[in-house]
């Protein structure tokens, strides 16, 4: 837990968590030195020793000061770092994520920052505020004073040395059932909070299929999953936090039976049973707050594990120093293979050549590798063999931020920010002037959909653009590439471009980008096919065919073959032989 609390803080503060742990053991030695101490304040007072009394009142007195400031301390750097981490986290998680590769934000991984960012946070925070203060020095208090009762009564604090292992080990078990079953409770919420995301996205899916009515089991599933992961986690809780209470109970149970049964012996004086017993029931006290707190420590462990796990994923290799590009707009790959999953590449030994100022039809079946290809290019991984090049240089020799002013992504799954169309294609190119803004928009087609709305370009799209359908969206992101003007432009044609009005649009848009950048297409429309100066087809992710169009229909190939297939079809798709066609 501390090194995750050291990564959770960063480096910069290790030193001040280093320091409010070293104040907290020194307040949880204090306090247990000060409860010895009454040992002696009271045999003094029993045996009438006035001056014996108040000579070890005198140093109590001290020790309670130096315990007063011990605690004040640790209370006031556990405070800091408790507004540290809600005031620097965030902060520090998104500094992190933007340094992490773009394929790793799948929606799983969403929703984990989405909750590391928010619960995770806090409780965070409130390890540091509240529960770390009793949970350490309910372990460090007993065990001073389990010392001093060996310096002051060996027997009795013999019984106290064999309790500890009873106690620990109850501990260790309740706390691993509780982390456990908190991390299963934890999980079940995740999935039931995505399956309600998925719902609310798919309610056209199902309403368009009649399933409204009758609910949608995934959900309802995840639901009754979360519900009975909590049930099992409050059942398997409580028993487990009565039995870490109920070995205390059976340690001070087994203490005051051996005192007594010394003192029956005359082996100890009534007197110092007495105190001896006082010192005990001290005891009690810091261990049972700290059982008590302990389940709640693993669960806020938990939390806290999960969010320094966030700060641990390895970031993109980057670099300051900026690449020499003397190609601009061209793009390499050499022998590049890489799998998402180790020993199982989706690309393999993928060697090609896009010339500045081309255009590129990647094509191929579902599956064949053609958006890792893509990805690869826009590093949202890295190559595991092999070196893709944009501009001349290695995309891993340059600064992510150089990459991504080389490039315009396209995709089909278009985000649209919850502002106006111009501010939407204004990302492309912050500085743009109106002007630029308008001509970008006219060349995507966008102005078209301009003219339909009340409030022309300043009118908002919606968060996601939810106003707009899902083919003026990909216009809207064409219009930024064209406005972006980078040197190479990677574009999904989105099936929901396929109706002839997109078609036209962005085929007028591929014809103006081309003029000043490389393009590399996902195609499904044949017009684009047709059109480019070199189609690549892709099988099970190695180059199978290269060349134009009239090449490849003369070499008679894997294209040839499916061309004739494909051709009365809008879309354009290569699948496998043998299975159902795929249309747009
Ligand atoms: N994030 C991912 N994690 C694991 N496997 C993935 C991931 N993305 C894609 N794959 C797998 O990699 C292979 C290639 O996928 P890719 O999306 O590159 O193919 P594609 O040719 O673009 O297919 P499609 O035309 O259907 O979009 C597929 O088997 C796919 O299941």
């Amino acid at each position: 837990m501390i090194r995750h609390l050291a990564t959770v803080l960063g480096p910069d503060r290790r030193s001040d968590l280093r320091r409010y742990f070293m104040w907290l053991v020194a307040y949880g030695v204090l306090e247990g030195i000060a409860m010895a101490f009454l040992v002696p304040v009271l045999r003094s007072l029993f045996d009438g020793d006035t001056d014996g009394a108040l000579r070890h009142l005198a140093v109590l007195a001290v020790l309670v000061v130096a315990t007063c400031v011990a605690r004040y301390q640790q209370a006031m750097r556990g405070f800091s770092l408790a507004v540290v981490t809600l005031t620097t986290l965030h902060d520090r998680l998104g500094d992190h994520l933007v340094r992490l590769p773009l394929g790793w934000f799948t929606s799983e991984k969403v929703g984990r920052v989405a909750r590391s960012a928010t619960t995770g946070t806090l409780t965070v925070s409130n390890v540091f505020a509240h529960l770390l203060t009793p949970v350490v020095s309910g372990v460090v208090t007993p065990a001073t004073v389990v010392l001093a009762m060996l310096v002051l009564d060996w027997r009795l604090g013999l019984v106290l040395v064999c309790c500890a292992p009873l106690l620990y080990a109850t501990h260790r078990w309740s706390a691993a059932w509780i982390g456990r079953s908190e991390h299963q409770r934890d999980s079940a919420d995740a999935r039931a909070g995505n399956r309600v995301v998925e719902f609310a996205r798919a309610q056209k899916t199902l309403r368009a299929f009649g399933r409204d009515r009758e609910g949608y089991a995934p959900l309802e599933a995840a639901v009754d999953a979360r519900s009975e992961a909590g049930g099992r986690m409050l059942a398997e809780t409580m028993p487990r936090l009565l039995a870490g209470g109920l070995a205390i109970q059976l340690c001070f149970a087994a203490l005051v039976a051996v005192g007594v049964a010394l003192a029956l012996h005359d082996a100890v004086g009534p007197a110092a049973l007495v105190a001896l017993l006082a010192l005990a029931a001290r005891f009690v006290g810091p261990l049972s707050e700290a059982a008590g707190m302990s389940g709640m420590l693993r669960m806020a462990g938990n939390d806290l594990g999960r969010v320094a796990a966030l700060l641990d994923e390895p970031p993109l290799p980057d670099t300051d120093t900026r690449a020499a590009l003397d190609r601009r707009g061209e793009i390499a790959f050499d022998k590049v293979t890489f799998g998402y999953e180790d020993g199982d590449p989706v690309l393999r030994d993928v060697s090609l050549r896009v010339p500045p100022r081309t255009m590129t039809a990647v094509v191929g079946a579902s599956g064949a590798g053609k958006t890792t290809l893509v990805r690869l290019i826009a590093r949202f991984f890295d190559a595991d063999a092999g070196s893709v090049r944009v501009g001349g240089a290695d995309v891993r020799r340059m600064p992510v931020e150089q990459l991504m002013a080389q490039i315009s992504l396209v995709q089909q799954d278009v985000y649209l920010f919850d502002d106006t169309l111009e501010g939407n294609i204004r990302v492309g190119r912050p500085d743009a002037t109106d002007e630029e803004v308008r001509e970008a928009a006219r060349i995507g087609g966008v102005e078209e959909i301009v003219e339909r709305l009340p409030d022309g370009l300043a009118t908002r799209v919606g968060e996601g653009g939810a106003s707009l359908s899902g083919g003026e969206r990909q216009r809207v992101s064409v219009a930024r590439a064209v406005l972006k003007r980078a040197p190479v432009v990677l574009l999904d044609e989105a099936t929901a471009a396929l109706d002839p009005e997109n078609e036209k649009y962005v085929q007028r848009a591929l014809r103006t980008l081309m003029a000043d950048s490389t393009l590399l297409v996902i195609a499904h429309q044949l017009s684009t096919v047709v059109a480019a100066d070199q189609i690549i087809v892709l099988d099970e992710g190695r180059v199978s065919e290269r060349g134009t169009h009239e090449e490849l229909l003369a070499a008679g190939g894997l294209y040839a073959r499916f061309w004739e297939r494909r051709r009365r079809s809008r879309g354009w798709r290569l699948v496998p032989e043998g299975t159902a066609e795929v249309t747009a």
